[in-house]
């Protein structure tokens, strides 16, 4: 059997007005394999916890199977949580790890042939009779697994189960769990702040900031129509071009984002998006780049849609594959604090308040005309982040990073033509909010 479990306007505080979790509303299918994604602190944990009975809501409903579940201890949810930590008895072998859980189940009931069964499905039949310390961390997290499986939950829970192994055995167990829950169809909720896991393992993805919803979709939605500037910064390698533009669009000209020292020109006819960008004439607003967005070509060998600006090359990245080069085109960077700076100590309510985000860190930014700022809330009660308190490790050299193939000859200090694709734009308001292409275009891509 296989869950649908919901979460309805569920809230969490620990301690008095410290809200950890903040109304999340979530329908997660049966067997949907569902990540709930975003930075240390943002409450993915508290979340898993709340669906497994092991912390209570503070406020809203859990429900099981369209059945109010807030209540339920979690030994009758009947679900099965993998830890980043493998959390294995280390008295126990391999064969006795798996079939513990099955004793306390089933008393009378010989475990043998379940956990046969498992660990054949796993390929891990020559580990059974090895205790944890004779076992490597990605046999040991394999058992872990088998222990979940052998249970035949009817949902899996895993917390950052991959995030003790080295990158390499992080892909080969990710390729596993993704096919191990298909197979079984059982639904699961994967919790990590690893991006590239959640795209790669994810049928939905929840992103989470500060213990708010920020998006849930397909992975596909998620990198490719993010929400807000949050998602967009927070998906995606390398991370998302976001530069601070102007829109100006005159009466009698053709309409312009502004980006510092050039500017991105909209072709006409304006199509709808960049028509509905007009009502944020003489705004500031962050523009978002994917490092695919933009190609090192001349203006001769534009194809419709795409744009020229130039960049001078500062950094380049050699991959392997392809290269990343970074450009200095003399605009603005836009920061996402909560992605650059280390995580603020106090955590509380968060709550918007008047004024723009722009207009308030502007401020702030006072006289540091030059530099980069900050364009994401801050909770209130904690530090303000400044401008300046973006690590210096956090800056990367240049503006805008595009992602090229290894067979150009790129120095630093060469002055490049560069095409912007526009169908590869966003803009983001002085929220944060995304605002083209148009919000009305958030229905999944993949329906
Ligand atoms: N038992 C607790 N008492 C008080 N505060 C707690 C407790 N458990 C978690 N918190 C706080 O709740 C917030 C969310 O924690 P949680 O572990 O859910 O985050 P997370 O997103 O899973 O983080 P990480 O990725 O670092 O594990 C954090 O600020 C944490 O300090």
């Amino acid at each position: 059997m296989t869950r649908a479990i919901s979460l309805h306007q569920v809230s969490k505080s620990y301690a008095r007005g410290v809200r950890v979790v903040e109304r999340l509303s979530l329908d997660i299918r049966p067997g949907e394999f569902l990540v709930l994604l975003g930075p240390s602190g943002c409450g993915k944990s508290t979340v898993l916890r709340m669906i497994a009975g092991l912390e209570d809501p503070s406020e809203g409903q859990v429900r099981l199977d369209g059945e109010f579940a807030n209540d339920l201890p979690p030994a009758e949810r009947d679900m099965a949580m993998v830890f980043q930590n493998f959390a294995l008895y280390p008295s126990m072998t391999g064969r006795d790890n798996i079939g513990f859980p099955l004793r306390i189940e089933a008393p009378g009931e010989d475990p043998r042939p379940r956990v046969d069964a498992t660990a054949r499905m796993l390929g891990i039949e020559d580990l059974l009779d090895r205790f944890p310390n004779q076992l490597s961390g990605g046999e040991r997290q394999r058992v872990a697994m088998g222990r979940a499986i052998a249970r035949h939950p009817s949902a899996f829970l895993m917390d950052e189960p991959l995030s003790n192994l080295d990158a390499k055995l992080r892909n080969h167990l990710r390729a596993e769990i993704a096919g191990l829950t298909r197979k079984l169809g059982v639904t699961t909720v994967y919790v990590t702040h690893d991006q590239a896991e959640a795209l790669s393992l994810g049928d939905r993805v929840a992103v989470l900031r500060g213990g708010v919803l920020q998006q849930l979709g397909t992975p596909r939605t998620v990198y490719a129509l993010p929400a807000n500037v949050f998602v967009a910064a927070f998906i995606g390698t390398p991370r998302i071009n976001l530069l601070r533009g102007l829109v100006r669009a005159p009466l009698d000209g053709a309409m312009t984002i502004s980006l510092g020292r050039q500017y991105l020109r909209l072709p006409e006819p304006l199509c709808l998006d960049h028509q509905l960008l007009r009502v944020q004439q003489g705004r500031e607003v962050i523009v978002g780049l994917r490092s695919e967005g933009v190609r090192i070509a001349r203006p001769s060998e534009a194809r419709p849609g795409e744009v020229p600006i130039s960049g001078l090359v500062e950094h380049v990245e050699f991959q392997g594959h392809e290269v990343l080069v970074h450009f200095n085109t003399g605009s603005r960077p836009a920061y996402v604090p909560e992605l650059e700076a280390p995580r603020p100590v106090r955590q509380v309510r968060r709550r918007r308040r008047a004024g723009t985000v722009l207009g308030r860190l502007r401020e702030r930014a006072a006289g540091l005309r030059t530099g980069p700022v900050a364009v994401m809330d801050h909770p209130e009660g904690t530090e303000p982040v400044r401008a300046d308190d973006v690590p210096p490790e956090g800056r990367q050299p240049g503006d805008l990073v595009v992602r090229t193939t290894p067979d150009f000859e790129l120095r630093h200090g060469l002055q490049v033509p560069l095409l912007v694709d526009l169908a590869h734009l966003f803009v983001f308001d002085q929220h944060g909010e995304r605002i083209c292409p148009a919000p009305a275009r958030l229905p999944d891509l993949d329906e």
